[in-house]
């Protein structure tokens, strides 16, 4: 469980989250929406400490994310909005590798986890490509895979279907799907709610800093208009 409360946080005065309470309960897919700029990352950013809050707390599994950062991290995967933020190997296979490494698996656990998640995003078979010749969309696809690749009890995703082709985005969709039926938390950022919201059991949208919606998709996408984010037609 991943849970906000009463959370605020400002750059050089200028508030950015205001009074921010959430939850993201075990095996639930929430989907964070809102305008540019009205919080998102900066809120994602809090989940794993990479961000602490000026006021409330941020809790996982019951425990002030400020307390104890590297359980916090080992918990809670993160994708970021821009993948060249989180590569630390040159080949494909070594950096989606290189977590599960962290962890002191076994060899055999690493292959079987680096194979499934390059499978999940439709890159089986690239481990030995060079991250830095690869396209953006294709980056994108190796920055998911590394997350996935540590099996994480809580997987934040913030905007991870930028430059994704169709086979790619409905790729990694499925397979976030079953992970959550599996019992991971998604929290999932996205302007693009085409398709989503019916994986999805909540709808979270952002105005201004503040939780604006949030609810079930049915009467969330009821409540979207005027927060600038598009809703998928009926
Ligand atoms: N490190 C920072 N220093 C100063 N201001 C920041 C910083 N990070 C974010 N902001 C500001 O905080 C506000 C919220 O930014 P944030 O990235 O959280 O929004 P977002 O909802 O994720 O937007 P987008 O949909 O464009 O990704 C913006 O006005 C942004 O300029």
């Amino acid at each position: 469980m991943i849970e906000f409360q009463s959370v605020s946080h400002a750059f050089d005065d200028v508030a950015v989250l205001e009074d921010v309470s959430l939850s993201l309960g075990d095996g639930e897919f929430v989907l964070l929406a809102g305008a540019n700029g009205s919080g998102k990352t900066t809120l994602l950013r809090h989940c794993n400490g990479l961000l602490t809050p000026d006021s409330g707390d941020v809790l996982v599994d019951g425990t002030p994310v400020v307390d104890d950062l590297i359980a916090a991290r080992s918990s809670v995967g993160m994708v970021f909005q821009h993948p060249r933020d989180q590569f630390v190997a040159a080949t494909v296979g070594a950096d989606v590798a290189f977590g599960p490494e962290n962890l002191g698996l076994a060899r055999e656990e690493i292959d079987r986890r680096v194979d499934a998640a390059l499978e999940a995003v439709n890159m089986a078979g690239r481990d030995d490509d060079r991250i830095d010749t690869l396209s953006g969309g294709e980056q994108s696809r190796v920055a998911i895979a590394g997350a996935l690749a540590m099996e994480p009890t809580h997987l934040v995703l913030d905007e991870p279907f930028t430059g994704l082709d169709e086979p790619a985005r409905r790729s990694v969709l499925e397979r976030l799907e079953s992970l959550s039926a599996d019992g991971t938390g998604i929290l999932l950022a996205t302007h693009d709610l085409r398709d989503v919201t019916g994986l999805a059991d909540r709808v979270i949208a952002m105005r201004d800093g503040r939780v604006a919606v949030d609810g079930p998709p049915e009467h969330a996408l009821t409540e979207l208009d005027g927060l600038e984010i598009r809703v998928p037609e009926q």
